[in-house]
């Protein structure tokens, strides 16, 4: 495989498995920290918040209803009907007291005796079976239960909407004279849901028995309705209503909402409070995207570095295989591979190749004598006069040891042999500084050129038997072969 597709195969691997641990880290973390927000919220965030409005809730509603149940048993009133409802200021005066006593938004009391409806300023109506606004009446005078709640436009208020506490009066003797109560501004407890709503991040409502919204703030039923004909509460209805503290999930146009309902019994009222649960875990989502960005930032960085130094070191380990270490020259396993370009090269263009094979003659004896170090430097210092002596395009190779090989480009032999010359008499002229010796050498070379149909082999072999004979006839010559 080349060096090409392994580098890509290792940026694939190395890139999954980063995106795999990147993603399954902030995934695991994404998933527990969704499922911790979860189980807060249902068991604890919703259920307190629905405890700390239901106490709240309780001042506004609880305390107007037990209010109402005491004037259902106030004998004054229970007298002053027996009496003949003599002087209506007197009970008038009474409403008025128990309305700026207790900061309700209004009293009254209708009797069943004369059907007047008294309120704090006297006698509002006289009340009537056919009349629409007094239905309510007709029905509560008939209930078997001691009261109802109901809410209803308030007569004597401009017709607002108001929530009534109806409580039946009964004289000693149990005789039915009416019903009496006080009412809650609907406005004001719609004000109060509106602030717990913004308060508490939730939705909330107040639902009857039947399923009817009766109040809520404005986040979202702004059209209230039964919730059997709400979407997504209408799966969860009859249970949420058989149920007198739980939780219930259900989901609406792809969001999924966590309901907290609880009964308050005082009001006969189900108190809804609903958390969307997005919402809550939008700062868990936003730390995933960001962790996800980072990754993909962290992954494309390490990738660019890591490929940076591969590339590095591939480079590095090229240069490694196909240079000399000590003299910088190529080596023989690179000139091999070279050498049939150039010989391929020289038959196309016909043009002249000359080989010079070159040897350091009795080398050995320099290594013993000065040692292996002392060796090491005229091998480099050769290797540098062999490189000056020719052209650029010339290609100068240790063949290995302390003989070098030379291909001359566009040279014939006799300019070959001629460079070889040169290049001895330099070399014998030369003196290798060591330590404190300056060390004399000479060189035996073998000259041969590329001659028609030759391999390289051949062309090899001619060289190195003219070295040879350099070696044989005494060294330090140039022979042609
Ligand atoms: N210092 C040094 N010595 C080397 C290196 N490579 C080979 N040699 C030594 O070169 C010497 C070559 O010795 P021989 O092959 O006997 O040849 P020579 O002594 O030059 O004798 P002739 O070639 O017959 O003139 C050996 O002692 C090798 O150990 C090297 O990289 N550094």
């Amino acid at each position: 495989m080349s060096q090409f597709l392994q580098q890509r195969k290792l940026t694939i691997i190395l890139c999954l498995l980063l995106v795999c641990s990147f993603l399954a880290v902030s995934l695991v973390s994404y998933f527990s920290s969704k499922k911790t927000i979860h189980l807060a919220l249902i068991e604890k965030e919703l259920p307190l918040t629905s405890n700390a409005i239901y106490a709240e809730l309780q001042k506004d509603l609880v305390r107007p209803f037990f209010i109402s149940s005491m004037m259902s048993t106030n004998t004054f009133l229970q007298d002053w009907v027996s009496a003949g409802e003599k002087n209506p200021q007197v009970i008038a005066r009474y409403l008025q007291e128990t309305k700026a006593s207790y900061q309700v938004f209004t009293s009254f009391f209708v009797s069943e005796q004369s059907q007047h409806y008294y309120y704090p300023n006297g006698i509002l109506k006289t009340v009537s079976a056919t009349d629409p606004a007094d239905k309510w009446y007709f029905r509560a005078r008939q209930l078997n239960e001691p009261y109802e709640i109901n809410i209803d436009y308030d007569q004597a208020n401009a017709n607002s909407l108001a929530i009534f506490m109806n409580f039946r009066v009964f004289n000693q003797a149990q005789k039915f004279l009416g019903v009496t109560g006080v009412g809650v501004s609907m406005d004001r407890l719609f004000k109060l849901l509106c602030q717990y709503e913004q308060q508490y991040q939730k939705n909330i409502y107040l639902v009857d028995a039947t399923g009817r919204v009766r109040l809520t703030g404005n986040n979202r039923l702004l059209d209230p309705k039964s919730i059997h004909d709400i979407a997504g509460l209408k799966d969860i209805a009859h249970q949420a209503l058989a149920r007198k503290d739980a939780v219930f999930q259900y989901v609406l146009d792809g969001h999924n909402y966590l309901l907290h309902v609880r009964y308050m019994p005082e009001v006969r009222l189900f108190l809804f409070v609903e958390s969307q649960e997005d919402l809550a875990i939008i700062k868990v989502k936003h730390a995933l995207y960001f962790n996800i960005g980072l990754c993909t930032v962290i992954i494309l960085l390490t990738i660019f570095l890591t490929n940076m130094t591969v590339r590095k070191y591939q480079r590095k380990l090229e240069v490694m295989a196909t240079i000399d270490h000590l003299t910088q020259l190529i080596n023989r396993q690179t000139f091999e591979a070279l050498s049939q370009n150039i010989l391929a090269d020289s038959r196309r263009h016909n043009h002249p190749l000359s080989v010079i094979m070159a040897d350091i003659d009795l080398f050995k004896d320099i290594n013993d004598t000065y040692g292996h170090p002392a060796g090491d430097q005229v091998l480099k210092e050769v290797a540098h006069m062999l490189k000056a002596s020719v052209r650029e395009a010339d290609v100068v190779c240790r063949w290995g040891g302390e003989e070098f090989a030379i291909f001359l480009h566009k040279c014939s032999l006799e300019d070959a042999n001629r460079i070889a010359e040169q290049i001895r008499q330099r070399i014998a002229n030369h003196l290798v500084q060591y330590d404190m010796y300056s060390l004399k050498m000479t060189m035996s070379f073998g000259v041969t050129n590329y001659r028609y149909d030759d391999t390289m082999k051949e062309l090899l072999q001619r060289v190195d038997s003219a070295l040879y004979k350099a070696k044989f006839i005494g060294r330090n010559q140039v022979v042609s072969g």
